[in-house]
């Protein structure tokens, strides 16, 4: 594999020049070098390639190539994969474009999966088809309503579908903005007209205060458990009125997974619900890098609601990252080969 130096900008981690391939224990023949072109915000380029994934990845042969914006992509690489997490139209032309005529580069993920993910309606309409029963568990959508237009029909619309208060208002859309995160608990449904659409109306489910991130990367499944809302008593909903905006308290870099919590509130979803789980939105969403954020409704032990699906999150956070992510990389390439008619 070889990249042919003219990537050479101030972002560019790493510069490979030779085409070299080893016979590795499994028999294939493993690429010294896999070249990842990579097209993120800043802010992800921040909280995902942080040295120590660079650092192991080098070791084992992986090299982060940073994509010019500024340049025809067809100039650029060549690349074995191409990871992004950008938004805008002409990304999404330039990607899918690049994806038809180089079949031979894996394109992390493609442009018209990830949309579906920038709706909070579309999000969840794969959860709300699966059927988990034989499971050990199950796991649903909160009863939702989309609101496009006219705030001041909110409350009879809200009335009229039966929704339960309190309910949590978030954006319909989903564009990485801190507008499209900017969420809202409102107590009673004549304060929703406050709120600007479009906008998804979500029951709110009493969970215990306790949220599970659902990490997917290919195959593997990360999970880990962070602070959430806490529950939402009758006296507190007879008492309360309004709606009350919330802070992004999940996405806090902070981990619940060594707090005193009730054991019941705190224990894991069972690991054969998560993978069928994961197995079937890969399926369904065709993604392979995402999150699901997902909750135990409170006094129950296995009913379970997904009430947020992410595309490439917040890796960094998760302990451990860099292996997970290398070995993914990696495997994508064996896969390659095995699908190879031998010679
Ligand atoms: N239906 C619900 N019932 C109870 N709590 C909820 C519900 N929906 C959201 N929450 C709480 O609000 C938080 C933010 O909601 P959500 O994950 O949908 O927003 P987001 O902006 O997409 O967050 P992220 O940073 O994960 O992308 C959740 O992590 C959870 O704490
Ligand atoms: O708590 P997590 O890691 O899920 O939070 C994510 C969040 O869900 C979004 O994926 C953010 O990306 P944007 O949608 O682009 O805002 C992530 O931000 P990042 O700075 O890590 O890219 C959050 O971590
Ligand atoms: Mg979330
Ligand atoms: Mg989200």
């Amino acid at each position: 594999m070889r990249l042919d130096g003219e990537n050479s900008g101030e972002e560019q981690e790493e510069q490979v020049n030779s085409v070299a391939y080893s016979i590795c224990g499994d028999g294939f023949p493993h690429p010294q070098e896999l070249v990842v072109g990579y097209a993120l915000t800043s802010k992800k380029k921040k909280s995902f390639l942080q040295p120590q994934l660079i650092g192991l990845a080098r070791n084992r042969g992986i090299f982060f190539v940073a994509i010019d914006l500024n340049r025809p992509l067809a100039e650029q690489g060549p690349f074995d994969v191409i990871l992004h997490k950008l938004s805008g139209k002409d990304w999404c032309e330039i990607i899918e474009d690049y994806g038809q005529k180089h079949p031979e580069v894996t394109i992390l993920d493609p442009p018209d999966a990830i949309e579906l993910l920038h709706n909070r309606q579309s999000m969840l309409q794969d959860v709300v088809a699966l059927n988990l029963s034989d499971c050990h568990g199950k796991v649903g959508v909160p009863q939702q309503l989309v609101v496009t237009k006219d705030p001041s029909s909110v409350p009879y619309e809200v009335a009229k579908s039966g929704l339960k208060l309190p309910v949590v208002a978030k954006p319909l859309v989903v564009d990485g903005s801190a507008k499209s995160h900017e969420l809202f608990l409102a107590y009673d449904e004549f304060s929703l007209s406050e709120l600007e659409p479009p906008l998804v109306l979500q029951e709110f489910v009493n969970h215990g205060g306790l949220l599970f991130k659902i990490f997917i990367v290919g195959e593997a499944i990360k999970v880990v458990r962070r602070f959430s809302l806490p529950n939402v008593s009758k006296r507190d909903l007879s008492k309360v009125a309004g709606v009350f905006r919330f802070p992004r308290v999940s996405c806090a870099a902070a981990s619940a997974d060594d707090a005193d919590l009730d054991p019941s509130t705190a224990e894991l979803p069972p690991r054969s619900l998560l993978e069928r789980l994961a197995r079937e939105l890969r399926h369904r969403l065709g993604l392979r890098l995402f999150n699901i954020d997902m909750i135990r409704q409170h006094g129950t032990k296995d009913v379970f609601y997904v009430i947020d699906i992410n595309y490439f999150p917040g890796y960094g956070k998760v302990p451990g990252y860099e292996h997970i992510f290398t070995d993914f990389l990696l495997s994508l390439v064996q896969s390659k080969y095995k699908k190879r008619p031998v010679a």
